[in-house]
């Protein structure tokens, strides 16, 4: 177990430099006694970061180093993967900023696999610039899906309000054909699995979106919920899961709905973060759920349009910062309860996060 008062080292990958990634790192950074909360570990370069904590008039020194095991509590480290100037055009992607974005990922990743930093808080890509360069997917969760074997869940989630979307970075006209009971049926367990264990809320209560207008108003308008979703849900409360839906998701997101829920299942990625950006863009933080590894990050992207400016909140990134500390915590919690427990009452936990999922079909 660690111990109440370790600093848990959270890794910055830096992302795309061109956009607003090193200002909202800086920002989130900026107090003084930020490094008595965590020790900060970012995947980046010096030359960079002093460039651009001028433009926005930040007072910050780090340590740097050359790989994350040298990084020391009580300092802002930054493993130096660049030692000459980067070229910055903040609001343009370019190679340079794109290639640095992929080497601070791919760097933090490694970093985070060999143990040498106990989560990654991942500052946004640009991932049409990406896949031009070779990156194979169309955001991160792909990328650690592949990295960990294992299929993750995006779950965006706030205090109050925890949506997650059954299928993720696909086209709309991909959705349906992505959606099937047994996905949905391991997606739930997922979810009833990360709150219990990341969030510590011991009997979830999850909220199931229909995928057509009016849940398919009986059949008229689509069959999914028919015949995938209300069979999937039915399975698990059956089960002593407490699933329930589903329900139409164009009422759902009305305060005196769900907030009778620990979380939401939406059907594809829109149909979840858009009244989840809507009610909580602020403070809302991006997290792969269902990985062997604690993976968040803010809630938007590059942010071209203000980049620069000096005018980008880092209100969300400083939330996925702590966000990832409180999973790993109560996570280390979780685990040692678990370990803990006499052999007898040992219960076998399926977690419900099979490696069989099938891929989403992105093509
Ligand atoms: N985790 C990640 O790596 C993510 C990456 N993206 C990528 O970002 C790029 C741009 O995506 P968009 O849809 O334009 O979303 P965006 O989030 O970059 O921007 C949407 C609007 O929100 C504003 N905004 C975003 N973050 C802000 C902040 N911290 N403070 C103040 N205003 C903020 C922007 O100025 C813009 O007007 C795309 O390439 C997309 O793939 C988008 C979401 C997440
Ligand atoms: N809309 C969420 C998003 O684009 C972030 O995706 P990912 O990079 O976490 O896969």
């Amino acid at each position: 177990m660690s111990p109440k008062n370790y600093k848990v080292r959270v890794g910055i990958s830096i992302g795309d430099f061109n956009g607003i990634g090193p200002e909202i790192i800086m920002k989130s950074l900026k107090d003084k006694t930020i490094t008595d909360f965590f020790t900060p570990i970012i995947f980046g370069s010096g030359k960079l970061f002093t460039y651009q904590k001028n433009i926005f008039k930040l007072n910050l020194n780090f340590n740097y180093i050359n790989e994350a095991s040298q990084a020391q509590p009580g300092k802002l480290n930054m493993v130096n993967l660049a030692k000459d100037n980067s070229n910055v055009e903040l609001g343009t992607p370019t190679e340079e900023s794109t290639h640095m974005a992929i080497s601070s990922l791919e760097a933090a990743t490694e970093a985070l696999m060999k143990g040498e930093i106990d989560v990654l808080v991942t500052a946004p890509i640009n991932k049409d610039e990406m896949m031009k360069m070779g990156f194979k997917h169309a955001g991160h969760t792909g990328y650690f899906e592949e990295k960990f074997n294992k299929k993750g869940l995006m779950f965006l989630v706030t205090d109050d309000l925890k949506v997650a979307v059954s299928t993720h970075h696909i086209p709309i006209v991909k959705v349906a054909e992505n959606i099937s009971k047994e996905k949905i049926k391991k997606q739930i367990r997922a979810l009833n699995q990360t709150l219990i264990e990341d969030f510590c809320i011991q009997k979830p209560k999850i909220a199931v979106l229909g995928l057509n207008p009016h849940s398919g108003d009986g059949g008229v308008i689509g069959n999914e919920e028919i015949e995938i979703i209300s069979p999937a849900i039915k399975e698990l409360s059956d089960n002593g899961i407490l699933a329930f839906g589903p329900f139409p998701a164009d009422s759902f997101f009305q305060p005196s709905k769900y907030k009778n829920f620990d979380a939401v299942l939406a059907m594809y990625h829109d149909q979840g973060l858009a009244p989840f950006k809507t009610l909580a863009y602020e403070e809302g933080v991006n997290y792969t759920a269902g990985l062997p590894f604690i993976r968040t990050s803010p809630d938007h992207g590059v942010a071209y349009d203000i980049a620069g400016k000096n005018i980008a909140d880092e209100q969300s990134f400083t939330e996925a910062i702590f966000t990832a500390i409180k999973i790993f915590k109560n996570r280390s919690e979780y685990n040692d309860l678990m370990s803990n427990r006499m052999q007898p009452r040992k219960m076998v936990v399926d977690n419900g996060i099979d490696e069989d999922l099938p891929d989403e079909n992105e093509g």
